[in-house]
């Protein structure tokens, strides 16, 4: 892609500080970046098949989702933020950043967004098993993918601090940046 920007994948499990990330990422880039939250978008847009209550959640129309998204994304200065990334072609992100948070830790905070107890059991057993990463680690080359812990404040500072250089080496490596 010859965009000016990247296209960077955050995912990783909920509440492991996706949207967190994102924002601040947004906020520090040093190029625009547009912080999609796919998780709305599938509300907003209604791309999803149905809504399960016993969960509480949207099942995907993952056609629909990847029709919507391919126009934004193309034109690169974008951020995904999904607990998922397979679903993804591998042409679309130049980065894709998984967040891990220690099991416990997790837990709090799903509590806290009052999940029904088996969706917070299933997350955190996806986050002990290392779904997401896994998920991540077959669908990109190995180089794009970069797990990074996000268990406190100095970890959200230094993954964004992290990035924003990962972005604008990104830039240099084409000529945009001096
Ligand atoms: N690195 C971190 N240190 C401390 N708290 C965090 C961190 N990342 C996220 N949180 C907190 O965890 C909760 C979930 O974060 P959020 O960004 O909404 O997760 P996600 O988008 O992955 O579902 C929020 O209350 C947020 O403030």
């Amino acid at each position: 892609m010859s965009a000016s920007a990247p296209v960077i994948v955050i995912t990783g499990t909920p509440g492991t500080g996706k949207s967190t990330h994102a924002q601040l990422l947004a906020n520090e880039s040093p190029v625009p970046l547009r912080h999609i939250n796919v998780g709305d978008w599938v509300k907003e847009k209604s791309l999803y098949e149905e809504y399960d209550e016993e969960w509480q959640s949207y099942t995907v129309d993952e056609d629909k989702l990847l029709d919507e998204l391919e126009p934004v994304v193309s034109s690169g200065g974008i951020i995904l933020d999904w607990h998922t990334c397979e679903i993804f072609p591998e042409r679309w992100p130049d980065l894709v950043v998984v967040l891990r948070c220690e099991h416990s830790q997790l837990w709090d905070r799903l509590e806290k967004r009052s999940y029904p107890l088996k969706k917070i059991q299933e997350n955190n057993e996806a986050e002990i098993m290392q779904v997401v990463l896994e998920e991540a680690r077959s669908s990109y080359p190995e180089e794009m993918v970069v797990e990074l812990k996000s268990e406190s404040t100095e970890d959200l500072e230094a993954n964004v601090t992290r990035i924003v250089d990962w972005i604008k080496s990104w830039r240099k490596e084409r000529g945009l940046e001096s």
